[in-house]
């Protein structure tokens, strides 16, 4: 029997993904002692099955797209010839290429000691991983979260592909059901259809539910466009048949027949392997439960990320991770925000937003709110590029934004500005203030605080009153 060892750093990391990985090389860059688990992959969900492969398919795809629709651009369009197979190879790149980023090696250089193993809560303060027991100051928990599986009934009898088994599929589906119409389903489902296959999307309640219907009816007509099937109000309730010929049914008595099936039905925390109880660390229904400033109810563990229950994205994983290093290392009391956090969905048109949507900032601020907005159809680089649908809303109180929403190219880099400028508090004249290149896409963004003063300054008696009086003074 191997002899257990003990190890007592400063900070134990539990998880090793986007949270855990920001977590543990701020902590020992700046001088901690850290010890890191890792009971599966290195670099978690968004590297291995998540943000990474999803988005290398979804870069496959747009050139599969692109060929079919050259013509408007005086090139002629050609049917493209997919081979599903060395899309995937590319999303295997893509992992490779990053992989050596989130290491052992790389970790154990900068002098983490790694354990591959599953960390499990031993005491109050005590982890075993394998064959060591750790005694740290202070925990976090990085655990991120796993695809929800729905007992509904039948699911046993079929194959079907989860975001963790879906990337290493080979074999091009013919028509693909895809149970779920949030991100991951739209997303799989834009990239699948491009790549030719066919697709249905079955939604218990309504496609891209969680974002402004305005701007998600832009992104559900685009994919309705390109022959993506999209059901709501289709809550799967029974699934038959058999590998190749997959039937779902719903609870309204409407069925859906294809050949694969993948499930995008939300996510569950990774907190089975933990014994939290043993360390007395409660949970919600969504994860861990935490305070503001991400500590458990065990006042030396801290829990960030996916498995905090809170928005699942990675941005936010390493955002925690920057949050509880300040409380952490230097106890400075640090406390996590949401209103300045964007997200984006990368269907084309992209999705994206940070801070209140209309609805939240007419519900928070009634009569104080404006909103302002500018299509993409008015942008000279938009036209040139024929990417004119989509348009920026920007929810305005007393001169500072409170939220932006965009649906269009590139919507996830431009949301940027928004973030910056919410995360700082900016007024809209230090946006309209500056100069952006000439033809971009980020022009729309200026054009939103210009829309702004506009009126101000277009429409208004005593500017005009000041402008006269100024010009009969000048010499
Ligand atoms: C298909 C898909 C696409 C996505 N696309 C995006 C995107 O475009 N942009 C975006 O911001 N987000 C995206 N996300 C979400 C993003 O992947 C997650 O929010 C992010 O990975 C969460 O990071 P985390 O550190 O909390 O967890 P993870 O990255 O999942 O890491 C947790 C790690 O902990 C390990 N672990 C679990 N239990 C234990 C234990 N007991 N002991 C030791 N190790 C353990 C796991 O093996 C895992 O490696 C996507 C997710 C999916 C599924
Ligand atoms: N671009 C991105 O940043 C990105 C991309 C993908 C995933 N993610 C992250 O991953 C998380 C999980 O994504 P997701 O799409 O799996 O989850 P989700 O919770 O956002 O969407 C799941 C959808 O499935 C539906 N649903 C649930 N049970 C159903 C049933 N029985 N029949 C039919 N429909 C059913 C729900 O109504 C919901 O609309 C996201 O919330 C996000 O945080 C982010």
């Amino acid at each position: 029997m191997s002899e257990t060892k003990r190890l007592t750093p400063d900070l134990l990391v539990i998880g090793a993904g986007s949270g855990g990985l920001v977590m543990a090389s701020g902590a020992v860059q700046m001088g901690a002692s850290v010890v890191l688990l890792e009971g599966h992959e290195m670099g978690g969900d968004c590297l291995n099955f998540g943000c990474v492969p999803s988005k290398a398919l979804i870069a496959s795809a747009k050139a599969a797209y692109q060929q079919a629709h050259s013509e408007p651009f005086g090139v002629a369009s050609v049917t493209p010839k997919v081979d599903y197979a060395a899309a995937m190879e590319h999303v295997a790149h893509a992992i490779a290429t990053i992989e050596p980023h989130d290491s052992q090696e790389r970790f154990e250089k900068l002098g983490v000691t790694v354990i591959r193993d599953y960390g499990t809560f031993i005491s109050d303060r005590e982890v075993k991983a394998g064959d060591t027991i750790i005694k740290p100051r202070r925990i976090v928990i990085a655990t991120g979260s796993s695809p929800l599986v729905p007992p509904i009934p039948g699911l046993d009898t079929v194959p079907y592909d989860t975001n963790e088994t879906l990337f290493d599929r080979r074999e091009k589906p013919e028509h693909l059901l895809i149970i779920g119409g949030g991100p991951i389903g739209m997303e799989m489902a834009q990239a699948h259809v491009r790549l030719g296959c066919k697709v249905t999307v079955i939604e218990g309640a309504k496609a891209m539910g969680q974002d402004d219907p305005e701007l998600a009816a832009i992104v559900l007509d685009q994919l309705r466009d390109e022959g993506v099937e999209i059901a709501e109000d289709a809550q799967a309730s029974e699934i038959g048949g058999k590998a190749g010929a997959i039937e779902v049914k719903t609870e309204d008595g409407r069925s859906f027949k294809g050949s694969h099936l993948l499930l995008a039905v939300g996510r569950k925390p990774n907190i089975d392997r933990l014994a939290l109880d043993t360390a007395g660390i409660e949970t919600t229904k969504r994860g861990i439960k935490t305070d503001s400033a991400l500590r458990t109810t065990n006042r030396r563990v801290y829990a960030i990320g996916d498995v905090a229950g809170g928005l699942q994205f990675t941005h936010v994983a390493s955002y925690h991770a920057n949050v509880v290093i300040r409380s952490i290392l230097f106890g400075i009391p640090s406390k996590a925000r949401t209103t300045h956090i964007p997200h984006a969905t990368y269907t084309d048109p992209e999705l994206a937003q940070v801070g209140l949507s209309e609805a939240e900032a007419r519900k928070a601020h009634g009569g104080n709110l404006e909103v302002f907005r500018v299509d993409y159809a008015g942008n000279d680089r938009a036209i040139a590029e024929r990417k004119t649908t989509g348009f920026l809303k920007v929810m305005v109180v007393r001169g500072r934004p409170v939220g932006a929403s965009i649906v269009g190219a590139q919507a996830g880099e431009q949301i940027g500005l928004w973030a910056l400028a919410i995360a700082n508090k900016l007024k809209m004249s230090q946006i309209a203030g500056m100069v952006a290149p000439y033809p971009t896409l980020g022009e729309i963004n200026k054009a939103g605080a210009g829309a702004y003063f506009s009126p101000r300054l277009f429409d208004n008696p005593l500017v005009k009153k000041i402008v006269g009086l100024v010009q009969r003074w000048l010499p």
